[in-house]
């Protein structure tokens, strides 16, 4: 009885005094559990809850620290054999002794969130080095690949203690895979640079460093989307909140206009065949012509290479402007032949590859009470502006679609002469020339197909068709 006249004032001051919201909130949500009234799924929580920084979005407040101890053995062999070094490394033919180290027990690291994500970074980047740079003859079709005990048994602690794929995934490439020029300056963009490369060259830096913009760019839109997150679904239609929605519509809209030029800025700073011949290799994952084994552990099913389908920030946008990728609602214009046969399922396997509190928090922005698209369909107010900001996505991943064909598609139709590179040359040789719409992307994916599918689904979620 005292529970519920408790969640009865609590509901009242929330809904009278916009300052007392957040409070009431989480009063409102113990409340509840307390009196059964309703059964929450979690108590509320914010981004921050979730490894999501407001000034930095999804990558970490400041670049992960080196690990110290034992574990130095690693960050010194990515130093030495990694690095800027890489790829005359390479070319020299020099392996990773790594069967001769010890195997070093990771359940040190696992309390410390950071040490375990840092020992995700620098022991992927060492197993797609140690598997890269394997000597042709011991790769005949159909090899498997072994990954010693002292790379594979650290890597799969830390990888179950985050949630995520024993492998190179975007989240090391991309979110850990940075420092500081001056450390006792801001995290943006001119005081960072990429630090770990597999081909030494500036444009792998400027491939990384393109996307770092991206999320960097994108803390600012998951702001928008937490701001409209925390709203109560009884505010949602009042006159105010109406305005805020449209406000944080057209917020979204100009910043996936701004990342719409970044991916547009690409191709002067990256060159096509570079990408495609000496960086992309290295990203290589387990495959049926040479599936990884991780001696002394079970088989691993999440073994692809990073992608930018791994990315939270574009998930939390889609999810956000509730984007059907997997063809669950009848849309309109409704879903061709090509997009049904496209990999529908791709997405959704990709958020195996983030770390586990960012795809929690994908699952908590899923369970927000406000659905922006129903919103829009009942309040005419807010149409254009989240049409509007379907357009900008779409508009986005029209421009990506462009880079992805002229880096992947058109890219791997020219060999070029005298390439370092050992295995995945040889092997993408024999394959030869890719047909255009088939060609595979790192996720495992026939790239144009997809990501067409991935066009069109975000053009079906435009009201105006609807
Ligand atoms: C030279 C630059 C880029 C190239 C060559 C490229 C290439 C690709 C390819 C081939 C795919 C297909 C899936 C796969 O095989 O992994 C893909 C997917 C994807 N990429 Fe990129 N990408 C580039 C830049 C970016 C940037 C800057 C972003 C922004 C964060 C991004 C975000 C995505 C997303 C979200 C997907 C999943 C499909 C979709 O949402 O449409 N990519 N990319």
């Amino acid at each position: 009885m005292i529970h519920s006249l408790l969640v009865c004032i609590m509901e009242l001051l929330r809904d009278r005094c916009p300052t007392l919201n957040g409070m009431c909130r989480n009063l409102l949500w113990a409340a509840k559990a307390i009196t059964g009234r309703r059964q929450p799924l979690s108590i509320p929580r914010g981004p921050s809850d979730f490894g999501v920084d407001r000034k930095t979005g999804f990558i970490p407040s400041r670049p992960l620290p080196k690990l110290r101890g034992a574990f130095k053995l690693w960050e010194d062999a990515l130093q030495a054999k990694l690095g800027r070094h890489m790829a005359e490394d390479y070319r020299a033919g020099e392996r990773l002794t790594s069967s001769q180290w010890p195997v070093l027990d990771a359940m040190d690291l696992v309390n410390h969130v950071a040490g375990s994500q840092r020992a995700h970074y620098v022991l992927a980047y060492l197993i797609h080095y140690y598997v890269h740079s394997m000597p042709c003859k011991q790769l005949k079709k159909g090899t498997s690949i072994t990954i010693p005990p002292s790379l594979a048994a650290p890597m799969m602690v830390v990888a179950r203690h985050l949630r995520m794929a024993p492998v190179l995934t975007y989240a090391d490439t991309i979110l850990w895979n940075m420092e500081q020029i001056n450390e006792d300056g801001p995290m943006t963009l001119d005081n960072l640079r990429t630090e770990t490369l597999f081909s030494g060259t500036e444009d792998e830096s400027a491939f990384y460093m393109s996307q770092v913009q991206c999320e960097l760019l994108g803390a600012e839109l998951l702001g928008v989307i937490a701001d409209v997150a925390s709203m109560h679904c009884s505010q949602a239609k009042d006159a105010t909140s109406i305005a805020l929605l449209s406000g944080a519509l057209d917020r979204l809209t100009d910043g996936l206009e701004e990342l719409d030029q970044i991916i547009k800025g690409i191709r002067p700073t990256c060159d096509p065949s570079v990408f495609y011949w000496r960086i992309r290799p290295w990203f290589v994952g387990s495959s049926e012509d040479h599936p990884w084994i991780f001696q002394g552990e079970d088989a691993c099913i999440d073994l692809l290479g990073p992608s930018g389908g791994q990315s939270s920030l574009m998930h939390a946008v889609d999810v956000f402007l509730d984007v059907d990728h997997e063809l669950r609602f009848t849309r309109s214009p409704a879903a061709s032949n090509a997009n049904r046969r496209a990999d529908t399922g791709f997405m959704k396997r990709m958020r195996r590859y983030m770390p586990g509190p960012h795809r929690d928090y994908l699952q908590y922005l899923e369970q927000t009470p406000i659905r922006v698209r129903e919103l829009a369909e009942e309040v005419p107010m807010l149409k254009v502006p989240y049409d509007g900001a379907v357009a900008a996505l779409k508009r986005l991943r029209d421009s990506h679609m462009r880079i992805a064909v002229l880096y992947v598609v058109s890219a791997a139709r020219i060999l070029p002469t005298g390439c370092p590179l050992a295995m995945m040359v040889k092997a993408m040789e024999a394959k030869g020339p890719s047909d255009a719409g088939h060609s595979i992307g790192t996720g495992g994916s026939e790239v144009a197909t997809l990501l067409k599918a991935g066009r069109d689904a975000t053009r079906r979620a435009m009201l105006k068709d609807n």
